[in-house]
């Protein structure tokens, strides 16, 4: 039995032409060589620290050193956690022009598509639409293919779009097929040129329509009468009764399309098209995403039960048409092991500004780590462009744990339409809210719950169970999807993924015991690095503040110029730069954009990162529960266009922004004075480490300064926010000037 790390082409001979192949990076030996001499350097530096330590002798040297102590192991243990991702990282190629050779089309296994959406007005049902209809036009053959859109914001808004999607995809799909378009998302092909395309002018007319019509009716905020055609829409809507609100509804289950039933224009076969809105009760929990995913799980499988699952998120739109045979390459290879569970793509995104100013691409997770953890054979699901074997879902590749019904068992086999009464009423029974109640859903069955992100923890607890994981990494995008362009939206999403993580990384779960438990300390301490992901806050907070509030008080921290310890610390730090700098532009990312990502590291660490680790401790007491804050898909055309101009977002009042702000502030004001100091009395030598930790810090801060003082426009920081900050830095320096007289 071959492993997927395994090339294909060490196969026995006449060898079959290959699926996937997979390659070691070249830089392998030179990174376990870097990470041996990085790890002596880090326990020089740990050793000076103990020894400060040991001989402070006043308070001040001793908080001092205890500081700059625990801030360093914290940078340390974070080091070290990243090893996994540059033991082995791999690349993979797939094959899917050699796929006859082990399957006919009319063996490929049928696919269950869930799309999650949760706010008709964060998420534009239009967008959502688009999602589906791009995904419903796979290069698959359509019968096979049931697309099923969760609706947590049970609005009919959302149903109507998708009734009017129904519609036109008996268009699209035809036409897509006819063309041989390759971008399958009509909003995206119809912004590109479509000069030259049969009938692409008739379809862009439908769309249109389509889409004027659905956003007349999210702006009115309802679906009047004269917009229900059917008696059987007019049925579905009157389930929006007086009582019905997103918190506390009945299941709402609609079958859009039946494949073998419904045909598009060209009399082809059309996928099957579900919209489901779970029900929903104020007592209950609901889970969250987590929680619809697992309503997902079930009603899918009472009516079509694929073998096959991919999970999106309701921007993620299908950016190639191959995807799906990509997986097979996988999945319906004989010599796979079938421990494989899932096939991941990596997030992409559209619309990111040249440089990438938020660092919203998330390379280093979504790329350079996730690369390293393909190659131990667990890279992490992440929510979205993600296909599972249902059967991962019940229990370990050996031990099968049972559903209640034997209907939900991954083998059970469907032969019913999904439109008879009987596969409906069961539909309705296991998207009740109290279905879950005394069962294994979500701790042992389907995704699991307790955590904010439940992408990282489902993969991960199913990595733990002995499933294995591929990262399938195209040059064309599988998905793309919408990423945030304001500031705050994006420090919110960040600090929601700090709580979730931390909520596992404080559970008996936790992956530095649980994980390297069950699949050894590589992969334990590869899911440890995003565990804890939010404790760069402790060091990057401290080396924002202390440092310089230190050399405001004229008192010195770190070696002289001339002391040898110095040396240690330039080659720390250029190497760990140096190092994620290398890995950025060998995966092709520009240094301008390599240097925004550790800008926003900074900035997430004093903000999102700090705030996701306080509320995380709050939430322990008992005194917050932050719940799954949707990020917002609508676009503000002004702050498009300054996003666009790779500006700065600040123009909202947001706590976020008052540490960024304080930052900026203390390190300028340091800065100034330490130079001061300099000029008066030529003491460089002393406090150089001080004055260029202000100095990098406060280049870093250049946006902010400028959204405090040089600009006019609507997202400069509200002077709200930097007069609390100006309050904040005093009272910083007060009570920093008080402690250092102690
Ligand atoms: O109660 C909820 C909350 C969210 N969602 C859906 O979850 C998806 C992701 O939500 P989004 O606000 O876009 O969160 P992001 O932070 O951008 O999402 C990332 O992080 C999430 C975990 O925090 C993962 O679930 C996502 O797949 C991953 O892309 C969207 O389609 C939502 O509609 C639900 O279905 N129900
Ligand atoms: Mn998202």
């Amino acid at each position: 039995m071959r492993c997927p790390s395994e090339s294909t082409t060490t196969h026995s001979s006449p060898p079959p032409p290959p699926l996937h192949t997979l390659e070691v990076m070249r830089r392998v030996g030179l990174n376990r060589v870097f990470a041996l001499v990085y790890t002596c350097g880090i326990l020089a530096l740990l050793y000076h620290h103990s020894l400060a330590f040991l001989h402070s002798t006043t308070v001040l040297s001793f908080s001092l050193t205890l500081s700059l102590l625990l801030s360093d192991v914290v940078l340390a243990f974070m080091w070290f956690t990243t090893l996994p991702f540059r033991m082995r990282p791999i690349r993979r190629r797939v094959f899917p022009e050699n796929l006859t050779s082990v399957i006919k089309e009319s063996q490929y296994p049928a696919l269950d598509v869930f799309i999650c959406t949760a706010d008709p007005y964060k998420e534009p049902p239009m967008r959502v639409v688009n999602t589906a209809l791009s995904v419903m036009a796979y290069d698959y053959p359509p019968e096979k293919v049931s697309v099923y859109v969760s609706d947590d914001g049970g609005s009919e808004l959302t149903l109507f779009a998708f009734m009017e999607a129904a519609k036109f995809a008996a268009h699209w799909l035809p036409f897509c097929r006819m063309n041989r378009i390759e971008e399958r998302c009509p909003d995206a092909y119809f912004r590109s040129n479509q000069a030259g395309v049969f009938e692409a002018e008739r379809l862009k007319t439908k769309y249109e329509i389509m889409k004027e019509k659905v956003e007349s009716v999210v702006d009115r905020g309802r679906v009047g009468e004269e917009c229900i055609t059917t008696e059987q829409e007019r049925e579905a809507f009157n389930k929006w009764t007086a009582g019905f609100t997103c918190q506390d509804h009945p299941p709402v289950i609609q079958v859009l399309l039946e494949s073998g039933n419904d045909k598009d224009e060209a009399g082809h076969e059309m996928p099957n098209l579900v919209y489901l809105s779970r029900q929903k009760s104020k007592t209950l929990p609901h889970n969250f995403k987590a929680g619809a995913l697992n309503v997902l799980l079930r009603v899918s499988a009472t009516m079509t039960n694929a073998p096959v699952v991919l999970t999106l998120d309701c921007d993620m739109y299908l950016n190639d048409s191959q995807t799906p045979l990509r997986v097979l390459c996988y999945l319906s290879d004989p010599f796979i092991t079938p421990k494989l569970g899932y096939v991941q793509f990596p997030q992409r995104f559209h619309g990111i500004n040249k440089n990438d100013i938020y660092a919203s691409e998330l390379k280093r997770l979504f790329q350079i780590h996730s690369m390293g953890m393909d190659g131990l054979e667990c890279t992490s699901y992440v929510g979205t462009g993600c296909f599972f074997r249902r059967r991962i879902f019940f229990g370990g590749p050996a031990t099968l744990v049972s559903p209640e019904i034997p209907e939900l068992n991954p083998d059970y086999v469907v032969n019913k339409s999904i439109k008879s009464h009987a596969v409906l009423a069961l539909a309705h029974q296991v998207a009740s809210c109290n279905y879950e109640s005394h069962t294994k859903w979500g701790s042992k069955m389907g995704f699991r719950y307790g955590s904010l992100v439940e992408d990282y923890y489902t993969g991960y607890r199913l990595q733990c169970e002995g499933w294995k994981s591929v990262l399938c990494h195209s040059d064309r995008a599988a998905f793309l999807g919408d990423a945030p362009i304001n500031l705050d939206d994006l420090l919110n999403q960040t600090k929601r993924w700090s709580i979730g993580l931390l909520e596992v990384g404080f559970s008996k779960y936790c992956p530095l015991t649980f994980g390297t438990w069950s699949r050894g300390p590589l992969m334990g301490l590869g899911y440890a690095h995003y565990a804890f992901w939010s404790i760069w806050s402790i060091p990057i907070t401290t080396y924002a503040f202390l440092p310089q509030l230190a050399l405001l008080n004229g008192v010195s921290m770190f070696p002289k110029v001339s002391n040898p310890w110095f040396y240690l610390y330039v080659f720390l730090f250029v190497g760990a730069y140096g190092q994620d700098c290398l890995e950025f532009v060998l995966v092709g990312v520009t240094v301008q954009r390599w240097w925004n990502d550790q800008r926003m590291w900074m900035i997430r660490g004093v903000s999102s990162y700090l705030f996701g680790f306080i509320d995380f401790i709050l939430k322990l007491f008992g005194i917050s529960a932050s719940g799954f804050n949707v990020t917002s898909k609508v676009v503000d055309d002004e702050q498009s266009k300054r996003y666009n101009q790779g500006i700065f977002e600040f123009g909202v009042p947001s706590p976020l922004f008052v540490p960024l702000a304080t930052t900026a502030l203390i390190n300028l004001v340091s800065f100034l004075v330490g130079l001061i100091g300099v000029i008066r009395f030529r003491n460089m030598e002393e406090i150089f480490v001080q004055l260029f930790l202000s100095g990098f810090v406060m280049v870093n801060c250049w946006p902010i300064y400028e959204a405090m003082v040089l600009r006019t426009d609507k997202g400069r920081m509200l002077t709200k926010t930097t007069k609390i900050s100006i309050l904040l830095a005093l009272t910083l320096y007060l009570s920093a000037a008080l402690a250092f007289k102690i």
